[in-house]
């Protein structure tokens, strides 16, 4: 549905975006992440035909970035969305419907889709930022996108809105339209998106499925052990590289000696109340890999 190739964007001196690759397939859905300046906004830009990059290429279900054809196939959420604050809901979406040939009738339909069938007459004016953010959903899955390009989709929402929003990606996917996101949420897009990319500095510095950045990372996992009382100095001294905390212990381990491990906790027998194995974050991943990309 969409392709990049060498993709790279200089504004004068910075390069916004550095060769990057990328292809999605229709019913994908992508979070692209990276830090203020990493280059996501530009390569959505790209992606829009908003701007022309200085080297590689962009198709669009095989058409030019910008062309007709490539209009016709996309939606665009951006960050910000600006509406007349004089118009209600109802209005401003029968007008996006006008302006891409469709029916106007299917404005209430569309707004009920994006959870707004109550304030579907009143002005845009008195909506809250997340209502807004909302009519600016509504407006994007006009005329059944093929691929919708979203910029921070979820920011100003409230966690039940965000759940509605990725429920609203699943069902669009499911019928095939491939979407790109960007995001800081990274607990979010961890759960309801099937592939990261991690962007910095203008380079895609890692790309895959959760579990496979989670093992090309190879981070260490985080132990945490809760002494029985008065057991503490003699699972400290069992433990020598553990670290004392408030409530107990804390380690690190590779993933492969965490049965090694577990396996020296047993052997402790009833000195420990209780143990947790925390394996990286997503953000310690991301952190990871944004630090691998700055080198
Ligand atoms: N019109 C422009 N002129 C000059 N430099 C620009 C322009 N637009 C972007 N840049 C630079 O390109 C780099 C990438 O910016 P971009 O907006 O793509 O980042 P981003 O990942 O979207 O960041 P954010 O998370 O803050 O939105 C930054 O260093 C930015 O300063």
């Amino acid at each position: 549905m969409l392709t990049l190739s060498n993709l790279t964007k200089r504004y004068g001196a910075q390069t916004a975006l550095d060769a990057v690759s990328l292809s999605i397939e229709p019913g994908e859905r992508i979070a692209l992440l990276g830090h203020n300046g990493a280059g996501k906004s530009t390569l959505m830009k790209l992606v829009l035909g908003l701007i022309a990059a200085d080297g590689g290429r962009i198709k669009v279900g095989g058409h030019a970035p910008g062309s007709t054809g490539a209009r016709g196939l996309t939606a665009y959420l951006p960050e910000n969305v600006a509406f007349h604050p004089a118009l209600t809901g109802r209005e401003q979406i029968r007008h996006y419907l006008r302006l891409r040939g469709e029916d106007a009738g299917r404005a209430d339909e569309l707004l009920a889709r994006v959870g707004l069938a109550d304030a579907a007459r009143r002005r845009i004016g008195t909506y809250s930022k997340g209502m807004r953010q909302r009519v600016g959903l509504a407006q994007a899955i006009i005329g059944a996108p093929r691929l919708m390009v979203l910029d921070e989709p979820t920011s100003g929402l409230d966690p039940i809105s965000r759940r509605d929003f990725y429920t609203l990606l699943d069902e669009l996917a499911a019928g095939g339209t491939a979407v790109l996101l960007s995001s800081h949420a990274l607990t979010e897009v961890e759960a309801r998106t099937d592939r990261i990319v991690i962007l910095s500095q203008g380079k895609m510095v890692a790309t895959g499925t959760l579990p496979d950045l989670r093992a090309k990372a190879a981070l260490p996992l985080v132990v945490h052990l809760m002494p029985e009382a008065g057991q503490g100095e003699a699972v400290s001294a069992a433990f020598p590289e553990a670290e004392m905390n408030g409530v107990g212990l804390s380690l690190t381990t590779p993933q492969a000696e965490k049965l090694a491990l577990v396996a020296r906790i047993a052997a402790l027998g009833g000195k420990v109340s209780d143990f947790e194995i925390l394996p990286p974050s997503l953000d310690d991943i991301y952190t990871h890999f944004s630090r691998e990309g700055a080198r």
